[in-house]
């Protein structure tokens, strides 16, 4: 899994950087220009299709901006794409996991019978911090029946040891 290191310019170069928000002592990182940025969005959608080539068939996007990458990698990459919400917005049977994250507690939900037996699923999100998002997103997966085939997201926050909760499975992450 290579990095596009002009990629990873253009992302450090866009992503800003709030002290104390959404709380005190959190380094928010905002994302917000680079989804201002159809090209940057499009190269990120291809560096996560080509880092995980051949190896899923389906994606979940995180709520909410997961959802912004989630889509752009299912409509790039032609794999149909599923959504992880937050509590109480998916009607019918859904599967819940709890889970904290940097800043706080939530809960995601998939729908019953979105995810098959045998789909290798990539989840997407825009930010890894503690993991405890991809995480429950990932226990969904398996709850479903199906395969976490690795997890894509734009940035890391370093320190928190993210990536190392979802060890063994892959992590692809730009910057
Ligand atoms: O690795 P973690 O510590 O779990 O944190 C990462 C999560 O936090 C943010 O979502 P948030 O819950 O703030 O929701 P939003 O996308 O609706 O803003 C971000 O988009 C990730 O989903
Ligand atoms: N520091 C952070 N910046 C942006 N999103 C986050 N989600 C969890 N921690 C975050």
């Amino acid at each position: 899994m290579t990095v596009d290191f002009g990629l990873k310019k253009e992302l450090e170069e866009q992503i800003r950087v709030f002290p104390d928000f959404p709380k005190q002592g959190i380094l928010f990182q905002d994302l917000t220009p680079v989804f201002q940025n159809p090209e940057t969005v499009n190269r990120l959608a291809e560096s996560f299709i080509s880092a995980f080539d051949g190896k899923f068939d389906r994606v979940l996007a995180v709520e909410a901006r997961g959802f912004i990458l989630g889509t752009a990698v299912s409509a790039v990459g032609g794999r149909p794409l599923a959504l992880a919400r937050k509590k109480g917005k998916l009607p019918g049977e859904v599967h819940r996991a709890d889970y904290s994250l940097e800043y706080g507690t939530a809960t995601l939900e998939v729908q019953q019978g979105t995810l098959k037996q045998g789909d290798q699923v990539l989840v997407v999100d825009d930010l890894l911090a503690t993991g405890g998002t991809l995480s429950a997103a990932g226990e969904l997966v398996v709850t479903g029946g199906a395969k976490v085939a690795g997890y894509a997201v734009a940035a890391t926050i370093e320190g928190l040891d993210g990536a190392e909760r979802l060890s063994p499975t892959p992590v692809f992450s730009v910057v």
